[in-house]
């Protein structure tokens, strides 16, 4: 099953008008510049927006149509907002509670353990909420979302106000929710190192309306969309650890084009990976080189090349199925005769693990 939204609203200077499938799993994510109507969409899926015409169908519940329109309160989801909204005078496991009675005792799937478990909370519980750090009190929302037991989980820029090190931090409890939880979760954002972290579908929203939307692997190599123009347009993969090699201090991971390697990790063999392979580190050779220092080599065919500008171009690279960018000069590419269908070989200067 999936989640189907039609929703449009009229405002003096503004229209909202989208029609989306979103996958009921995982992590999907809005994402667009400030105004374009990501808080909107966020709110008309709440039931907080009430859009006249519009449509709202979650997994094989019916939340609005022309006959019925579910309110707010009485929809099974959890919304968690940029700035976090605890009761000041009560502790932290007051606060979880709180949400939590509402909820029938046969309808809780998320128990206040796993909340405080996923969320690492534990030590906080007696805490009163004005006694938090801003990172800890957006923890502390997010397990008040979950501890709902939610059928849906929306969250509107949720590390937004938070500094590097808390976002990272908190990016990393996000990543479990994800691993571990079978709840769908809505994340609207606009910083794509989020995107690339967490998303599995992304929505590319821009004045009200939908420019793109699908896996995210396929979006960030999409050479017609504005992310693949920025400066750090990159491709994600997905990979699976294979080996870990003592002697050099390096970790290999395959993935469907081949075998790369990363400084070493203590992640288990067999244990799937996304990686980021930004496109301005690989570059392109017609042979396989091997006097060279880049270890990570593998063949790859030209798919696509656009020019982004009148001395730099980006190709799109197929490696065995699995999509690569390469930003290159325009001399480059026209030296190596580069055109779709040709075969060359991608070297990779930088591996990131994301995950
Ligand atoms: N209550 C409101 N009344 C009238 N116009 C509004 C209201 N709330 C938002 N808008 C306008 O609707 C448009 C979409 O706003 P929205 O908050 O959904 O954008 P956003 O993509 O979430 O932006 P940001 O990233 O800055 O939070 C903007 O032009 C905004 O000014």
């Amino acid at each position: 099953m999936s989640i189907e939204a039609r929703f449009r609203i009229d405002r003096k200077d503004f229209v909202l008008d989208v029609d989306l499938t979103l996958p009921d799993k995982g992590v999907s994510v809005i994402f667009g510049p400030s105004g374009c109507g990501k808080t909107t969409l966020l709110r008309s899926i709440s039931g907080l927006e009430h859009s006249p015409e519009g449509y709202l169908r979650v997994g094989d519940s019916v939340w609005q149509d022309s006959q019925q329109f579910v309110p707010t309160h009485k929809r099974p989801l959890a919304y968690v907002f940029q700035e976090a909204s605890l009761f000041a005078h009560l502790d932290v496991q007051a606060n979880l509670e709180y949400g939590m009675k509402r909820v029938p005792k046969a309808d809780r799937k998320v128990s206040l353990e796993t909340a405080v478990e996923l969320l690492g909370i534990g030590a906080l519980l007696k805490r009163k909420a004005n006694q938090l750090s801003g990172g800890e009190r957006q923890r502390v929302s997010i397990a008040r979302a979950l501890a709902v037991s939610p059928q849906l989980l929306l969250m509107d820029e949720p590390l937004a106000s938070l500094n590097l090190e808390r976002k990272q931090e908190i990016m990393q409890y996000l990543q479990s929710l994800h691993n571990e939880l079978d709840i769908p979760i809505i994340y609207v954002s606009h910083s794509l190192g989020e995107v690339a972290r967490l998303a599995d579908h992304m929505v590319l929203l821009d004045d009200g309306r939908v420019t793109a939307s699908g896996n995210v692997t396929e979006l960030f190599s999409r050479l017609d969309l504005p992310i693949a123009q920025s400066h750090k347009a990159a491709a994600f993969i997905q990979a699976t650890v294979a080996e870990h090699d003592e002697a050099f201090g390096l970790t290999y991971l395959d993935f469907a084009g081949g075998r790369l390697s990363v400084l070493q990790s203590n992640l288990a063999i067999g244990s799937t990976v996304k990686l980021r392979i930004v496109a301005r580190d690989v570059s392109l050779t017609l042979k396989h080189q091997t006097e060279t220092s880049i270890l990570n080599i593998f063949p790859v065919i030209v798919d696509e090349i656009i020019s982004e500008n009148h001395s730099q171009v980006m190709v799109k690279l197929m490696a065995n199925g699995v999509p690569i960018l390469s930003r290159l000069s325009l001399k480059s590419a026209t030296v190596m005769d580069l055109k779709p269908g040709k075969q060359v070989y991608a070297q990779v200067k930088t591996v990131a693990l994301l995950s």
